[in-house]
């Protein structure tokens, strides 16, 4: 991005209006005479909270504890639960013509770039480049983020446990193919926590290059899950090309640098960083279909007022472990949103439960609800409390 004046004074005019205004003020003229005077002060103002953000970022330096300081720990500039309050705020307040979720788009953008000021963030997730991973790491952390794409779930936890980023991007589920078990598994394994979750819907584009030569295709790249979204879509309309499965959506965009007859699906941050055209946009067979995401790091979150806590509970192998389990959770008035099951590896035939809950660890009736459920249990970790999805 390049770097801009602090205050901008000066507008600049295109030359042939300028002629026109010169004789008489045009209506187009005098409309974007008032759209220059309030860019000015959203401009100024934008930079009036970003030294806001930077007097935050000397609070946070100036208050890291005695004890962490010791132990080289820096301060935690990201705090997820301020940044889902901020984007709430803008929803409830916007009045329009700009949609709610738009406007929370563009704030986002901005809370992007103080941060950035605070501290770059370096953030890995499931690459590479242009894949849902990634357009789901930028809804999050906005185009500011120092964004890190790794080739494997297993990497982005082990880059995030190391320290290279500060936070990853996983896929955790999608609301047709179901749950991304490398995910749930990472965390058996890890000591990482969910410190957030992004929710994408998955809108499919059929891409070609500028050299494509569109009516000789004889294939199609594209991740197997992706193919699969859009098979009714591909035999209707091209049945006889072939569908090839590549490791990901963004190695399908990748490939067609040297192919002219082959074309590739992937969604819109591919067509965007490989310099695609878009032939024909949301082919999925399914336009509802959606993939959640979550965010992992090391420090646990503060309430939002609208969070999610997840726990892995190891149960004993007997009959009935699992309705056990969730008794308490109706017994304290937790609502339940989501459960899976996974193998607890080594051992043969016992199982761990992923559960999800409305609420937060901090709340009395989730902690009550979870304190009951450990006696019952071989173990129960909190994987973290954390903001729901905003946008
Ligand atoms: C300014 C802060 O730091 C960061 C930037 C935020 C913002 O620009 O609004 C919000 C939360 C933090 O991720 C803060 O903690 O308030």
């Amino acid at each position: 991005m390049s770097e801009q004046s602090a205050n901008p004074q000066t507008t600049t005019q295109n030359p042939e209006e300028t002629n026109a205004a010169a004789t008489e003020q045009s209506p187009l003229t005098a409309l974007r005479e008032q759209i220059d005077a309030l860019d000015i002060q959203i401009h100024n103002m934008i930079n009036d909270r970003a030294k806001l953000a930077q007097d935050v970022a000397i609070y946070k330096k100036q208050t890291v504890s005695d004890a962490d300081a010791k132990s080289h720990k820096n301060p935690i500039f990201y705090r997820p639960e301020r940044e889902a309050q901020v984007l709430k705020a803008v929803m409830e307040r916007n009045t329009g013509p700009i949609a709610d979720d738009k406007m929370a788009r563009l704030f986002r953008e901005i809370m992007s770039v103080c941060l950035d000021l605070e501290a770059p963030q370096r953030i890995a997730f499931l690459g590479p480049i242009g894949t849902f991973t990634h357009a789901a790491t930028l809804k999050h952390f906005g185009k500011a983020a120092d964004t890190m794409p790794l080739a494997t779930i297993t990497d982005v936890f082990r880059e995030v446990e190391a320290g290279t980023a500060a936070y990853g991007v996983v896929p955790v589920e999608n609301s047709s193919e179901g749950v991304v078990n490398h995910t749930l598994d990472g965390f058996l394994s890890s000591t990482l926590k969910i410190i957030g979750e992004v929710e994408l819907p998955i809108h499919q584009n059929f891409l070609v290059a500028e050299h494509t030569k569109v009516d000789s295709l004889s294939r199609i790249y594209s991740h197997q899950q992706s193919l699969a979204q859009c098979r009714h879509w591909l035999d209707v309309n091209f049945p006889n090309i072939e569908r090839v499965a590549v490791s990901s959506n963004g190695e399908a965009a990748r490939r067609l640098k040297n192919e002219w007859h082959s074309a590739a699906i992937a969604g819109d941050v591919a067509a965007v960083e490989y310099d695609l055209h878009k032939l024909y946009e949301n082919i999925e067979d399914n336009p509802s279909n959606t993939t959640r995401f979550l965010i992992i790091g090391h420090e646990a979150v503060a309430p939002s007022g609208q969070d999610k806590t997840s726990i892995v509970v190891s149960a004993h192998d007997k009959a009935g472990a699992l309705i056990e389990i969730l008794k308490p959770l109706s017994e304290h008035g937790v609502s339940m949103t989501s459960i899976e099951t996974r193998p607890e590896r080594p051992n043969k035939w016992a199982y761990v439960f992923f559960i999800d809950m409305d609420g937060h660890i901090d709340d009395a009736n989730v902690t009550a609800a979870i304190e009951a459920i450990r006696p019952m249990v071989k173990d129960v970790r909190i994987l973290g409390s954390y903001p729901k999805a905003v946008l």
